[in-house]
This record gives structure tokens, C-alpha cells and sequence, in this order.
């Protein structure tokens, strides 16, 4: 890691971290965080529902609060940092990315799954036209050959995104994986290179940093690993381990680690830590925001949730299918009779 290079961090607590509290963040709790991240000069903070703009559904979980008034006590607090949101085409409609951009969010990213880019054109064109900066978000990546990937980076970066990421949603790449995606986008699109690791198999690290070595300058991180599934590149630790390496974040370590202890531990229900079923989320390559899903499935019919979320990789369900959480499920438990 020699390259001196300067890495903005996205922190996804307040959006990813919705997930793991089944989307029940208060006015409150998004006022302190948005503050003290604005104050550890963290540059950019996604506030939304989990599932992004308008995802506050029974298919997806209700939000106990309106994530546009998040948003707005996101955007009163911070002084520097910009406040991003995810729009997810299909969940999320032009009315709310307006709403939000009306509201001060400065960044939106256009999230669709690995394959299907297309569907982000109109949004990304609002984004840019709204003058917030644009992020492609490529969700799933390991479902898709690297070949197809960049293709589908370059549809992005032809809609007019600023930056593509490369989203690792179920926590399923290996680093060589990871390098070699990072690597192919490096060689094929122009525009700002992102990744976005989740933690299930413990290589969000690993993975985060084989994407920065190989040319990734947009990072995602969630303080204390507040995000889906086992969570994502825990920030503080990943400022820490930047400064080790001499790579510049702008970020304060001190105020991300008090942060951590002090405002994030006493909102998770339990620590963020790889269980089994979490595992499995990257060993089967399940989208990581299908746990709390497939938990509550897995108690209403008495069996394991790893049944599920096996059943769930290999019939390759993606975000947008979780009423397939239930339906398999119930099959599951019908065999077993
Ligand atoms: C459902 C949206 C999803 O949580 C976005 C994301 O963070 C990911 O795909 O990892
Ligand atoms: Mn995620």
C-alpha cells in the first residue's frame, strides 16, 4: 500500500444500521449520531430507511419514524459533512429524492442490483439535475462475472454518476474476488471507484482494503459495525487502520471511537457479531438485510434460519423478494412434517 491517496468515507450507520434495528431510529438518536460524525469530520452520512427512500413498507419493515424528518435532523446538525440518501428505483420514486434534495441532502445513491443498471437512467439524471453528487450503487456483485459488471458500471457512469460502487450486499467476495472487480472498473470507467463490504464472513476489512490498493476511493464503513447482517467495515477501526497505512481519511479516530462506545453500543439490541445465521448470509450469499427477515420466518414455523437463508442463496433470491422469506419458509416446515 504505497500510493498516498485520500479516501472519503461514507458512514451507513443511519441507513445500513436501520436493518439491524428494524428500522425503529428516533428523531433523537439521528440528531446525536449526524452531530458527533459531523464533528469527527466525516464527509459523508447516508440517512434512509434500510431498504433506501420509501422503504418503509410491510414488505420491508415500517420505520417508527419518517425518514424525511431524519433526513432534515441529519441536515440540521452537520456543519461540513454532507447528508446522503439511497434510492432504490422501484421503492423509491423521484417525489422523494426531490423531497430529500429539498430538504439538504447533498448525495444520492442509485441502488440496483448488479445486473439491471438500466432501471437507475432516469434517477441518476434527477440526481444530477437536483445538483446532488451521484453514486451508482451495484448491488450484489458476486452474482455477477466481472465482464458483466463493467458493463453495467459503464451504463451508470454513461447515465452521468460520479462514482460506482461496487456493493458486496450479502458479504460473499473474496478478496481476489474484490481485486479483481475493483481492477476491471479501474481499467474500464473513468469516474470515482467505490466499494461497500458487509462482515459476514470477517473480510469486510480485508476486502475494503484490497479495494482501496487497487484503486476504490469511496468507502462505506458503519460505526461499531452497525449495519445489515454482521454489519460492514467497522469505520472506526478502518480510520485507525488508514492512518496505520498512511492513508488520509480527515477523520478524527478519537471522536469515531468515543462515538462508538458512547452513542452506537447502547442503540444495538446486541452486540454486532458474526453469528451463525449471519455466516451463513455470506457463505450463501443472501442479501444481508434478509436476517432479521428470516429470523422472525424462522420462529413462526420452528425451524433454523440457516435452512431458510441456504434455501434462499441457492434459489439466488434478490432485494425486492423478501416475501419469499415467508413462502420458503413455510415450505421448509412442511417437509419436515
Ligand atoms: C436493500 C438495500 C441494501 O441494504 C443496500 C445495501 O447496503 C447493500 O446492498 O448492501
Ligand atoms: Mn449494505
Amino acid at each position: 500500500m504505497t500510493k498516498k491517496r485520500k479516501i472519503y468515507i461514507t458512514e451507513v450507520a443511519l441507513r445500513d444500521g436501520s436493518h439491524a434495528i428494524a428500522h425503529q431510529y428516533t428523531i433523537d438518536q439521528v440528531l446525536k449520531v449526524a452531530k458527533a460524525l459531523d464533528e469527527a469530520h466525516v464527509p459523508y452520512i447516508e440517512v434512509s430507511h434500510g431498504d433506501g427512500l420509501a422503504g418503509s413498507s410491510l414488505q420491508y419493515g415500517l420505520s417508527r419514524t419518517d425518514e424525511q424528518e431524519l433526513i432534515e435532523a441529519a441536515v440540521s446538525v452537520c456543519e461540513r459533512a454532507k447528508v446522503a440518501v439511497l434510492l432504490l428505483p422501484g421503492i423509491g420514486t423521484m417525489k422523494e429524492l426531490k423531497q430529500a434534495a429539498n430538504l439538504g441532502a447533498k448525495m444520492a445513491r442509485i441502488a440496483t442490483h448488479v445486473t439491471e443498471a438500466d432501471v437507475s437512467a432516469q434517477h441518476i439524471a434527477l440526481s444530477k439535475e437536483l445538483g446532488l453528487e451521484t453514486v451508482g450503487f451495484l448491488m450484489m456483485a458476486h452474482m455477477a462475472p466481472v465482464e458483466k459488471l463493467v458493463e453495467q458500471a459503464k451504463l451508470m457512469e454513461s447515465y452521468g454518476a460520479d462514482t460506482v460502487y461496487v456493493v458486496d450486499s450479502a458479504g460473499a467476495l473474496l478478496p481476489h474476488e474484490v481485486k479483481e472487480r475493483i481492477s476491471a472498473l479501474r481499467q474500464h470507467v473513468s469516474v470515482n471507484i467505490g466499494f461497500h463490504g458487509h462482515n459476514n464472513l470477517s473480510l469486510a476489512m480485508a476486502n475494503t482494503l484490497v479495494a482501496i490498493e487497487e484503486g476504490a476511493t469511496r468507502i462505506d464503513g458503519s460505526v461499531r459495525c452497525l449495519g445489515a447482517g454482521a454489519g460492514n467495515t467497522q469505520t472506526e477501526v478502518l480510520i485507525a487502520v488508514l492512518d496505520r497505512l498512511g492513508i488520509e481519511t480527515g477523520v478524527d479516530l478519537y471522536k469515531m471511537m468515543d462515538l462508538a462506545e458512547d452513542m452506537i453500543a447502547p442503540i444495538l439490541p446486541v452486540p454486532q457479531e458474526i453469528t451463525r445465521d449471519s455466516l451463513v448470509l455470506g457463505y450463501a450469499g443472501v442479501y444481508s438485510s434478509f436476517l432479521l427477515h428470516a429470523r422472525r420466518a424462522a420462529k413462526k414455523f420452528g425451524i433454523d434460519s440457516r435452512d431458510i437463508l441456504i434455501e434462499l442463496g441457492k434459489l439466488k433470491v434478490v432485494g425486492g423478494q423478501e416475501d419469499m422469506i415467508m413462502d420458503v419458509a413455510a415450505k421448509i416446515a412442511k417437509e419436515k412434517v
